[in-house]
């Protein structure tokens, strides 16, 4: 038998309550990333982009339906477990870095490391190397705040990569940075991403960044259809 997907959402429902009454934002859809696959999901404000990416990240449950994770169907695990697989097995970028203020650009890649049970040491040289494949070797021992809107959506990426997860989520990676500094860092996380084998879903406004993912999908009446 092949290898489970890294992550499936099969069927999978969400609905919130609002004034006007009940909001179904997902109605049973269907998504599934291959090993090694990229994924642009393309779609219009508020389709439910993000809502996709939060349950597919195990940060919240589907009201309906499931999310595998390599195999494992995730609601029927308790929150540790959850919180396992999201510290080990998933890596996530958003628009904005929320990178650590107080700590340096290598606290900030290590301390994931470390939640996870990896040495200070081990953690630190992982750092170290994550820094210099995205060429801020001298860095290190900088704070988000001493550097630039770039170097810090690269830090956070890095940290991302840290716990090399199987699956990477990314909400508008690049959403923040000019135009040139968007092409760059985004070229730089794609070949991070392919360099590891990681299957990733990143949700971008950018039909120029989206085409250069292996395949685009997008949301309509609440289900993932081709882009
Ligand atoms: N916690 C919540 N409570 C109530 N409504 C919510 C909640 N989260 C999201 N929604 C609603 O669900 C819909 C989809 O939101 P979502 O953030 O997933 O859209 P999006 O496609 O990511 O939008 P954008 O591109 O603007 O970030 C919106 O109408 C939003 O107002």
């Amino acid at each position: 038998m092949s290898d489970p997907a890294p992550l499936e959402l099969r069927a999978v429902t969400r609905r919130f309550k609002t004034e006007a009454g009940a909001l179904e934002v997902l109605t049973g859809a269907d998504l599934t990333l291959a090993a090694g696959e990229i994924v642009a999901l393309v779609a219009p404000s508020g389709t439910g982009k993000s809502t996709l990416l939060h349950l597919a990240g195990l940060l919240e449950r589907p009201d309906a339906g499931e999310v595998f994770f390599a195999g494992q169907p995730a609601g029927t695990l308790g929150d540790d477990a959850r919180t396992a697989i999201r510290r080990t097995g998933i890596g996530f970028v958003y628009q904005f870095h929320h990178l650590l203020p107080e700590f340096s650009a290598l606290e900030n890649i290590a301390l994931p490391q470390m939640a996870a049970g990896v040495a200070k040491s081990a953690a630190d040289a992982r750092a170290r190397s994550l820094l210099a494949d995205f060429g801020l070797a001298g860095r290190e021992a900088h704070r988000p705040g001493r550097l630039s809107g770039g170097e810090q959506q690269r830090v956070a990426i890095a940290r991302a990569l840290a716990n090399r997860p199987r699956v990477l989520l990314a909400d508008e990676p690049t959403g923040n940075l000019d135009v040139g500094t968007s092409d760059r860092v985004f070229a730089e996380l794609l070949e991070a991403v392919r360099g590891q084998g990681m299957a990733a879903l990143i949700a971008t406004h950018n039909p120029d960044l989206a085409r250069r993912m292996d395949r685009v999908v997008t949301l309509s009446e609440g289900k993932v259809v081709a882009g």
